[in-house]
């Protein structure tokens, strides 16, 4: 029976004992062979002309680092939270962390959380996303204040929608559904918002997925890209406490070489978080440290790792192209790799998100999407369109800058704040 099933690690298992580190694969990023005594960063480093660097294990980076003012000492003893997730047939049942799945055949039913809802994320979420519900319904009301429901008042109530970011195509399938409930009757803003509500989860319904975990790769590869400040650093931080709360071996690779205190700020979240630490110098080869923490997270046994890049923005031609040669050398390891390219979104950013996501995917080979900054005033609308769009999954949102504060995508939730309801 395990023959036929993928070898998959167990969320909540007890976590294997580090190994010994074997002596590193002798060949370079680009499949060459090398000569044994020199690594494949090294071997980057000298194709770059630069110095050969080396990577610092956490223990030996400068244990000066200040924490962010930002975070917050997970709660102690805090269980980690039950999770509608998938599991191996035959392993015992394990604890797992929302928003998380395994790539198994189907998933199994998804288990419904025994306890009331956490309204304070919830409510944080809505205060978020109030900016654009708020203006919208009162857009709305006022458009409809007497009014019956006719072609004019329809192509309207398409631009408003249309201005909040939503997209022609969502904008259209509200108007639509408003008008084969309602022509030419009265309409009031409820109406409005409840059909809304339902027309923008129908959207998003099919991209609010977990996020798969392939762990017979050992490790899963996941590649966060995203322009400047667009939360990705504080977004690994968050992943890993969930990953590693549930019993996994995590390792965070600190790829934004170009910034030392994004380096830090990785190292401290390693350090939060339990996670193993994958760094170098400032300034070195981003594909270099891409390559070597693979080959050091799986002569590890790491189950996921997790590499952290360089904010850029989309329209930087030469760091896009830096982005490309992480993807390439990765697959040098494993074609498949990195098995899962997440992208964040900064909800605040409106429009330029679409276009962000467009370039990314392009480049980079975006797979998944988390949307940061909703606890702000943000601007939700525009997820909807890009799921309208690109149709790609959602794993996560973030709420806030604590590490607790990232919780799995559910369209209903998002569709009701967006909507005012
Ligand atoms: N309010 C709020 N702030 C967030 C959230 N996620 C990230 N932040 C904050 O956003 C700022 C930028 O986050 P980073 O994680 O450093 O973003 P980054 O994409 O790694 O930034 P670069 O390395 O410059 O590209 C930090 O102050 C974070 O604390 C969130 O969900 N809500």
């Amino acid at each position: 029976m395990a023959g036929f099933i993928k070898r998959i690690f167990s969320f909540g298992k007890e976590r294997p004992a580090d190994e010994e580190k074997p002596a590193p694969e002798v060949k370079d990023a680009a499949g060459e062979p090398v000569a044994e005594d020199k690594t494949a960063f090294e071997q980057a480093s000298e194709r770059t002309g630069d110095e050969p660097e080396t990577i610092l294990p956490a223990e030996d980076l400068p244990e000066t680092i200040e924490a962010p003012e930002s975070a917050e000492e997970p709660p102690a003893g805090e269980p980690v939270e039950a999770p509608p997730i998938a599991i191996a047939p035959e392993e015992e049942a394990p604890a797992l962390p929302a928003g998380f799945a395994l790539t198994e055949d189907e998933p199994e039913e998804e288990t419904q959380p025994e306890e009331a809802p956490q309204l304070s994320w919830f409510q944080r979420l809505r205060a978020g996303l109030s900016r654009t519900s708020s203006q919208l319904t009162q857009k709305i009301s006022a458009l409809f204040t007497k009014r019956k429901l006719d072609e004019d008042t329809l192509d309207e109530l398409e631009d408003l929608l249309i201005q909040s970011d939503l997209g022609v195509e969502t904008a259209m399938r509200v108007t639509g559904a408003l008008s084969s409930e309602r022509y030419g009757k009265d309409v009031s803003g409820e109406d409005v918002a409840r059909i809304m509500a339902a027309e923008i989860e129908k959207v998003l319904t099919p991209v609010a997925q977990p996020l798969k975990l392939d762990l017979s790769h050992k490790p899963h590869v996941v590649l966060v890209v995203g322009v400047n400040g667009t939360g990705k650093t504080t977004t690994i931080g968050k992943l890993a406490a969930k990953l590693s709360g549930a019993g996994l071996k995590v390792t965070l690779a600190a790829g934004d070489t170009f910034r030392a205190a994004a380096i830090e700020q990785l190292k401290i979240w390693a350090e939060r978080t339990g996670s193993d630490f994958i760094g170098t110098k400032l300034g070195a080869d981003a594909a270099g440290l891409a390559y070597d923490a693979f080959e050091q997270a799986r002569a590890k046994k790491s189950d996921v790792l997790i590499i952290d890049t360089a904010g850029r923005l989309q329209n930087k031609t030469e760091l896009m192209a830096e982005l490309e040669k992480i993807v390439r050398v990765l697959a040098k390891l494993d074609p498949e790799a990195p098995h899962t390219v997440l992208q964040t979104l900064d909800a605040t950013t409106g429009q330029n998100a679409m276009n962000q996501v467009e370039i990314f995917r392009n480049v980079a080979g975006v797979n998944g999407l988390i949307m940061t900054k909703l606890d702000g005033t943000a601007r939700g609308g525009i997820l909807v369109a890009i799921a309208a769009k690109h149709k790609l999954p959602v794993y996560f949102i973030g709420v806030g800058e604590g590490i607790d504060d990232l919780e799995p995508f559910e369209a209903g939730d998002f569709a009701r704040a967006i909507a005012g309801v």
